[in-house]
């Protein structure tokens, strides 16, 4: 089911000081800033060899990523990205096995313009997961 790593994200209080952060000391290639709206958030993606890292600050009220930015006040590792062939497919197999398909469970269009659906953490380790299909 899932396939290559797309991105993984720490969310940010500040997405320009991050970012700065990223560019500067990293040496890293760092995008402009994308505004999210339906997503709460604004992002920017830093290009590797063999992955990316999104870099996230909420936007607007009700984030989903300000409660964790409450208990993560300086930011941190925030959820991982894998890739599906078939985004529909992959979530009624995970629902039909118990897992937790956060939202309505209707896919939404991610930052890169492609089909998302996110997993609860309490299901996958503690850790968010979020499908991208490609
Ligand atoms: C799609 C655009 C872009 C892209 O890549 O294209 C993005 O990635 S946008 C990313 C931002 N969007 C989302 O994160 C949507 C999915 N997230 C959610 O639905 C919520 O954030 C949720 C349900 C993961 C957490 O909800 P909330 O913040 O209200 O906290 P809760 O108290 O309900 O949390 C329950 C439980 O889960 C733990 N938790 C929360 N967030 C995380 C996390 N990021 N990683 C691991 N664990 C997390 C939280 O601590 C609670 O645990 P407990 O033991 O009960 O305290
Ligand atoms: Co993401």
């Amino acid at each position: 089911m899932i396939g290559r790593l797309n991105h993984v994200a720490i969310a940010v209080p500040d997405l320009e000081a991050a970012a700065k952060t990223y560019r500067d000391t990293l040496g890293a290639h760092v995008s402009q800033p994308q505004p999210l709206p339906d997503h709460g958030v604004t992002v920017v993606f830093i290009e590797l060899p063999n992955t990316k890292v999104e870099l996230l600050e909420p936007l607007g009220e009700g984030s989903p990523i300000a409660k964790f930015l409450e208990s993560n006040p300086a930011g941190g590792m925030h959820h991982i990205c894998y890739e599906v062939d078939d985004i529909i497919a992959a979530r009624n197999a995970l629902a039909a096995g118990g897992a937790r398909v956060l939202g309505d469970g209707e896919p939404k269009t991610g930052a890169h313009g492609k089909p998302v659906l996110f997993l609860h953490p309490k299901d996958f380790c503690g850790a968010l997961v979020e499908l991208e299909e490609v």
